[in-house]
């Protein structure tokens, strides 16, 4: 039922800035968050066929600043696509008087990750309320935690996953002149937020490569630079993947 998409990429992922740095000290406590994760979550709402398609699912990651969200608008404007920012719902959650507000305030402060209950529950929300079955997952999942969650509750995997490879100190500069108002655009939430990502969402990364689903794009160029990146992404799968039945 869900096609598989063969990376093109792999071998400049493995030897990406990031993957220099492997998390091995980190595996034994994903191991174990994993594990947790694994008998927590039961498959409880699997996500159905829009108009008679399957939903094609696009995970869309890179650390904090990657410029993600930027290349997620024009994914949509070019491709159709159905853009979900899970950072975006969080911050939409946190005002709405939700009984997780200061919840997802403090976490979001700390630049820790939301538990996956609530971020899955969201998630799928908006996807089940939308008529595409064309879906960008933009910053979600940031964890093993994150990614066990939304597979076991939707019964579903991504088809792709695009990784934003973006230097450290060019992150940093692009989220402390991001100038949207939001409260971890500063210093001490992006130094935090760093450590998380490479933590937490790279064995994330990691995973997915390992199943040949990752298109690693080099974040470092002009917007349109980089979406010429992206671009062959979409088109190689266009025909044969976007309507499926
Ligand atoms: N290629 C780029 N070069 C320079 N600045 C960029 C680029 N792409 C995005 N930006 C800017 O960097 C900031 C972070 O981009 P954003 O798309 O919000 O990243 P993310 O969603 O990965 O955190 C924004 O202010 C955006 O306008
Ligand atoms: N899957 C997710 C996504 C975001 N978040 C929270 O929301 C914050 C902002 O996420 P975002 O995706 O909007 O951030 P950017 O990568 O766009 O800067 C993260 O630092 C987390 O605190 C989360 O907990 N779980
Ligand atoms: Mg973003």
């Amino acid at each position: 039922m869900w096609r598989k998409v063969t990376s093109t990429s792999f071998s400049s992922l493995k030897s990406s800035l990031f993957f220099t740095r492997l998390h091995l000290q980190q595996a034994s406590k994903h191991n174990a968050a994993s594990a947790s994760a694994v008998s927590r979550f039961a498959t409880i709402a699997p996500l159905q066929e829009k108009d008679g398609r399957c939903p094609f699912i696009t995970f869309v990651l890179g650390g904090p600043g990657s410029g993600k969200g930027t290349q997620c608008i024009k994914i949509v404007e070019t491709f159709g696509f159905k853009h979900l920012s899970a950072g975006d719902l969080l911050r939409r959650e946190m005002v709405s008087n939700s009984e997780y507000g200061s919840m997802i305030l403090n976490t979001i402060k700390e630049g820790r990750i939301v538990p996956s209950e609530v971020t899955v529950k969201l998630i799928l929300k908006e996807m089940e309320s939308s008529d595409n079955h064309k879906f960008l997952i933009d910053g979600f999942p940031r964890s093993e935690e994150n990614r066990i969650a939304f597979e076991k509750i939707s019964g579903a995997e991504p088809d792709v996953v695009l990784f934003f490879d973006c230097p450290e100190d060019e992150m940093v500069k692009r989220v402390l002149s991001r100038n949207q108002g939001r409260i971890d655009d500063n210093i001490d939430t992006i130094k935090k937020r760093l450590k998380v990502f490479e933590a937490l969402n790279l064995p994330v990364i990691d995973y997915y490569a390992k199943k040949g689903k990752v298109h690693r794009i080099n974040a470092v160029g002009t917007v349109d630079e980089i979406f010429e990146q992206v671009k062959p992404v979409f088109k190689a799968c266009e025909q044969k993947a976007f309507n499926r039945s």
